[in-house]
């Protein structure tokens, strides 16, 4: 029986493995929305991780301290009793932003973070920024802060093909903030691409990146199988295999620039269903044992803790969160759908069967467990 104070990760490869216990995760990426779509996806969230950079693309964006507060109340009124979450709130950059209001939201402990979307590349980025130069005194001010830059990393210049734009970004704009800004912490979300792994892999120890569940799952031709799938479109657009396998290895590699992010973006089955479909995959219900199933795939189940709870909080600088999971080898099968008030959102892997489920807390599950 393992308890708190032993290594946290009891894991091995070998069949045997049935438990899996590990510090509580957090996600460093995440899509809470508003209103009642908020209430339906929140707990997916708040049950499997302690903290969770909430992704400010909201309509209309979140560009100021006092919109994140009350955005904040929201979330937490929405978090079910007895799940202990902390949301971490994140300013939506454009190029009207006050670098003044930025840095009071940063110092009061309101924004952990600020996030640059390109101007039109994804979900609610119509108000994003049309040139990073524009905003550089914000960045400036960042960068003296310590408070890091979250990038939506893919240039929106229509004559660059769609898989090519987020390798596009890093050479045209990343490694122009880079220079332009040395000593900022930056972190290359949602990242899709080989070009993505050696360019983090590469930098310094201010980059870093997040790995979603569904890019270590799906290349390309998962969209496309039998028919349109648009359930598997998300931005940036899963890639080709070699990009998969790439993306695999670096989340597997106990490299602490790549953290856990799940980019969970939930759309309505209509909104996903549609002639001009929304970008998004919701993830959040699947997301650890999406994470566990690839990890084990790979025969590292051992470096999962550090991916998902340790390198994410050293990046930001936070504390490593003291209390532990458990995820066991039970075969499930993942609902068809959310059903919330009146909207139906489709998760990810729906109505496959899954080898992980995460069963809560260590207390949760043991007590589960005696009942
Ligand atoms: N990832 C997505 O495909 N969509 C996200 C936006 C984003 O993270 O780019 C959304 O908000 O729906
Ligand atoms: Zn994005
Ligand atoms: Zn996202």
């Amino acid at each position: 029986m393992p308890t708190s104070d032993q290594p946290a990760t009891e894991a091995s490869t070998t069949d045997s493995l049935v438990r899996l216990v590990i510090r509580q995760p957090d996600d460093w990426h995440v899509h809470l929305r508003d209103g009642e779509l908020l209430k339906a996806v929140v707990n997916h969230t708040a049950r499997q991780f302690a903290r969770a950079i909430v992704m400010p693309n909201l309509d209309p964006p979140v560009t100021t301290m006092a919109a994140a507060e009350a955005y904040r109340g929201r979330i937490r009124s929405a978090v079910a009793p007895g799940l202990a979450f902390t949301p971490l709130m994140t300013a939506y950059l454009s190029d009207e932003i006050d670098p003044a209001e930025i840095e009071r939201g940063f110092t009061s402990g309101v924004f952990t973070a600020a996030k640059l979307y390109p101007a039109h590349a994804t979900t609610n980025s119509a108000h994003g920024v049309t040139d990073v130069t524009r905003i550089y005194p914000v960045l400036e001010r960042m960068q003296r802060l310590g408070m890091p830059l979250l990038l939506h990393g893919e240039v929106t210049d229509r004559h660059v093909d769609i898989f090519d734009r987020e390798a596009a970004f890093i050479d045209r704009v990343l490694t122009k903030i880079i220079a332009a800004f040395p000593a900022l912490r930056i972190v290359l979300e949602h990242i899709t691409t080989e070009e993505a792994v050696r360019f983090v892999e590469a930098a310094g120890p201010n980059l870093g990146a997040t790995i979603t569940p569904h890019h270590l799952v799906i290349n390309r031709n998962a969209m496309f199988e039998g028919g349109i799938r648009p359930h598997l479109y998300c931005l940036p657009v899963a890639k080709r295999e070699r990009h998969r396998l790439a993306l695999r290895h670096a989340a597997t590699s106990g490299n602490p620039k790549f953290f856990l992010g799940t980019d969970s973006a939930p759309h309505a089955v209509g909104e996903k269903e549609s002639a001009c479909g929304c970008a998004g995959i919701f993830n959040a219900p699947v997301a650890l044992e999406t994470y566990a199933a690839v990890f084990e795939e790979e025969g590292t189940l051992d470096r999962l803790e550090g991916f998902a709870a340790e390198h994410g909080p050293r990046f930001y600088g936070l504390p490593l969160n003291a209390g532990r999971v458990v995820i066991e080898r039970t075969a499930w099968r993942v609902p068809q759908a959310i059903v919330a008030a009146d909207t139906r959102i489709m998760p990810f892997q729906a109505g496959a069967e899954l080898a992980w489920r995460y069963k809560g807390s260590l207390e949760e599950a043991g007590r589960a467990e005696h009942e």
